[in-house]
């Protein structure tokens, strides 16, 4: 016997994968193939509301598309080699932007300036090809990334500050697991805003709002901060010269990415915190910061405010915001080459 709930949620299921599901939305992965491209693409072919993706790469895109689109679900894959970059993004209505080179151990965590180049061809592309469409940037250093993708659409005329996001999501899930295993409960009860930006110093987990995350103190509470602060690390040394996150970065883009797709297809109370143009702390010479935003029709709907904070946190967010103004002026003058 089925529970209520979970009768509920089996309906729900039937109807968004049924063929005649309304709410479908056609998505473009650049950089499909790489480590964390695949197993993206894989994730957003089980999506109820992706009906068609578009996977490009400038290696083995038409490969890994005819390999994800034997699954049985519904969307339709197409792959793209690199000369077909124009036609991945035809009609699309998100793109999702992994492509680039992760970092080695002892690297940079504001990482490599390929990344730039590779995220300024791609946004410029976007721009001509696709200009309506929201852009997710996964490719580091997402705080200079997000920037660029910015001032590139700005200057083709075609910048809408609530359609370009940085993806912070694994931030996010790795706050809500590291405090969920300390306190011993399900990480459902751990959800923790984190705000800031995506490398080290300016990603700041915000504990005290969290019925658990706030009964951490001195050393374990430092030692959680660093944790979440520095994950990227704990991974990079773990692989060994083998690059960095990859699987759970492909969880935490999927799961942004429906929260993005949920929102545009009018499902109200979509909150999630996302790296995007904001005003918040513009008098500081940040103008763009992750907060807890609001998802809907047009993409961001509404930017809240940091909330109540506790003194560490304002610490912490204090530490963060010049380095936040270096990382995104160094995006910014790299685009104005
Ligand atoms: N936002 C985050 O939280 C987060 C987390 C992990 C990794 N990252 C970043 O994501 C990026 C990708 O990491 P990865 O581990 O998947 O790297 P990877 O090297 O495994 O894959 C990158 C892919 O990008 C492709 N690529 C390179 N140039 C391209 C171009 N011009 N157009 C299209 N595709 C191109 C490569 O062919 C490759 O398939 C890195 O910048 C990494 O630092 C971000
Ligand atoms: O740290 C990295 O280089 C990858 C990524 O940004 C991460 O948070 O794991």
């Amino acid at each position: 016997m089925f529970s209520r709930q979970a009768a509920r949620v089996l309906a729900r299921n039937a109807r968004l994968f049924s063929s005649s599901a309304p709410r479908q939305t056609k998505v473009a992965v650049l950089g499909a193939s790489g480590g964390i491209g695949q197993p993206l693409s894989l994730l957003l072919k089980l999506d109820p509301l992706v009906s068609s993706l578009n996977l490009y790469d400038i290696r083995l895109a038409p490969g890994v598309a005819a390999d994800v689109s034997h699954i049985d679900t519904p969307g339709e894959v197409n792959g793209y080699p690199a000369d077909k970059l124009d036609d991945a993004l035809d009609g699309v209505k998100v793109v999702v932007i992994p492509a680039g080179v992760p970092r080695k151990p002892g690297s940079d965590p504001s990482g490599p300036q390929t990344n730039a180049s590779i995220v300024r061809d791609l946004a410029s592309a976007v721009a001509r090809v696709s200009p309506e469409a929201h852009v997710l940037v996964i490719s580091n250093p997402v705080n200079s990334t997000v920037p660029i993708v910015a001032s590139v659409f700005e200057k083709a005329g075609v910048f809408d500050p609530r359609r370009v996001f940085g993806v912070t999501t694994l931030d996010v899930v790795r706050a809500a697991r590291f405090v969920s295993g300390i306190a011993n409960v399900a990480p459902a009860q751990t959800p923790i805003t984190v705000v800031g930006g995506h490398s080290g110093v300016t990603i700041v987990p915000l504990l005290s709002q969290n019925r658990y995350g706030k009964s951490l103190a001195g050393e374990a509470y430092e030692k959680l901060v660093h944790r979440i602060q520095f994950g990227g690390d704990e991974v990079v040394k773990a692989k060994d010269g083998a690059g960095s996150a990859t699987l759970s970065m492909a969880y935490a883009g999927a799961k942004f990415a429906n929260a993005l797709l949920r929102g545009l297809n009018g499902e109200k109370g979509v909150v999630t915190p996302t790296f995007v143009k904001s005003d918040l702390y513009a008098d500081k010479g940040v103008d763009f910061f992750a907060s807890n935003v609001e998802l809907g029709k047009n993409g961001v709907e509404k930017i809240y405010p940091v909330g109540p904070i506790s003194p560490e946190e304002q610490k912490l967010l204090d530490a963060a915001l010049p380095e936040l103004k270096k990382n995104i002026e160094k995006g910014r003058a790299f685009a104005a080459q």
